[in-house]
């Protein structure tokens, strides 16, 4: 793909004797269906399936999405979709899953995405029940990392919740569907479908004055992850009703068997307002994820014993 195609041409030191043969220029960055060898079904959403394909020329491994144009038409959602791709085609994170390229023929629209080798992240969740603590922490600095990025380019996700999370072959977590992100500010009030549990409060019900909202909105949802990770369920699951009435009263029960640390991050990500939430720059260096995260950190506390602790 570009970034292999420029890199084979840096690798390839024309010799004195080249300069009088025509070097062929880099391909410009044309992709077709024919480039592609397509491999088996990996998932399919609402509007579009995904196949684990394989760049010819190069043999690079790649995630291809097919997305139908009438369906997208139908749903009226070209927009999102054309600004998904304009997006995450900007973004450049081991977190956040890379979108490489995109072509589209009569019918079809294609997405050159990075292929996430371990599948989705809910998947795992729901066959492990609940993770770990220390999983669960080095999911969410990973989590931290990637928003802090998509933050520092005035992106907000909007829709972090483990159904968009994918995971990578050595076990790291990508942030991927950026069909809902936007660039901060923003009051946009598109219909969300799909479940309430992440919506924060700024969300749910607009405060008198115009519903601007934040890149905070996406700490509140790492709120919701965190629980959801170390709970196996969401912390204001209910009937919809009922869900909308406990995110905007911020009422939530936190089971006996989560850590103290971990207690104190959710409560301190699940505030009603938004301006009080903890930046993600303290999520880094909050207590739990340092203890689970921090390289070193186990030998660390084993060298200095825990008789101070
Ligand atoms: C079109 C599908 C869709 C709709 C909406 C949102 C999203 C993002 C999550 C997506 N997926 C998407 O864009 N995707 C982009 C992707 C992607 C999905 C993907 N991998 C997989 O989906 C996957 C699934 C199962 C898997 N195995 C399961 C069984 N295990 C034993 C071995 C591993 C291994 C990989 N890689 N890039």
């Amino acid at each position: 793909l570009p970034s292999q195609a420029a890199q084979r041409s840096s690798e390839i030191q024309p010799r004195s004797s080249d300069y009088t043969a025509p070097v062929s220029q880099p391909q410009p960055k044309q992709f077709h269906l024919g480039m592609f060898e397509i491999g088996k079904p990996l998932g399919k959403g609402k509007f579009g399936r995904v196949y684990l394909a394989r760049e010819r020329s190069t043999g690079f491994v790649c995630a291809l999405k097919v997305l139908h144009k009438s369906e997208l038409t139908q749903g009226k959602v070209e927009k999102q979709v054309r600004r998904e791709i304009e997006i995450q085609s900007n973004l450049a994170h081991p977190n956040i899953l890379r979108l490489y390229g995109h072509f589209h023929d009569s019918k079809r629209i294609f997405l050159i995405i990075e292929y996430a080798s371990k599948g989705e992240l809910y998947k795992h969740l729901r066959r492990e029940q609940r993770f770990p603590e220390w999983k669960a922490a080095q999911y969410i600095a990973q989590m931290a990392a990637a928003l802090k990025y998509l933050h520092k380019k005035h992106v907000i996700h909007r829709d972090i919740k483990p159904e968009n999370i994918l995971v990578g072959m050595h076990g790291e977590i990508k942030i991927s569907d950026f069909g809902w992100s936007v660039h901060a500010p923003n009051n946009r009030r598109n219909t969300m479908c799909g479940t309430l549990d992440y919506l924060p409060p700024e969300m749910i019900k607009p405060g008198r004055e115009e519903n601007w909202y934040s890149e905070k909105v996406d700490l509140w949802s790492l709120g919701v992850l965190t629980y959801e990770f170390l709970v196996g369920e969401a912390p204001f699951e209910d009937t919809p009703v009922m869900t909308q009435r406990r995110i905007a009263r911020g009422e939530m029960t936190i089971p006996p068997f989560v850590s103290a640390e971990a207690r104190d991050l959710i409560k301190r990500l699940l505030v009603l307002d938004p301006e009080k939430r903890i930046p993600l720059d303290e999520v880094q260096q909050h207590p739990w994820i340092i203890k689970h995260c921090v390289k070193g950190e186990r030998a660390y506390q084993r060298a200095s014993g825990d008789k101070q602790r």
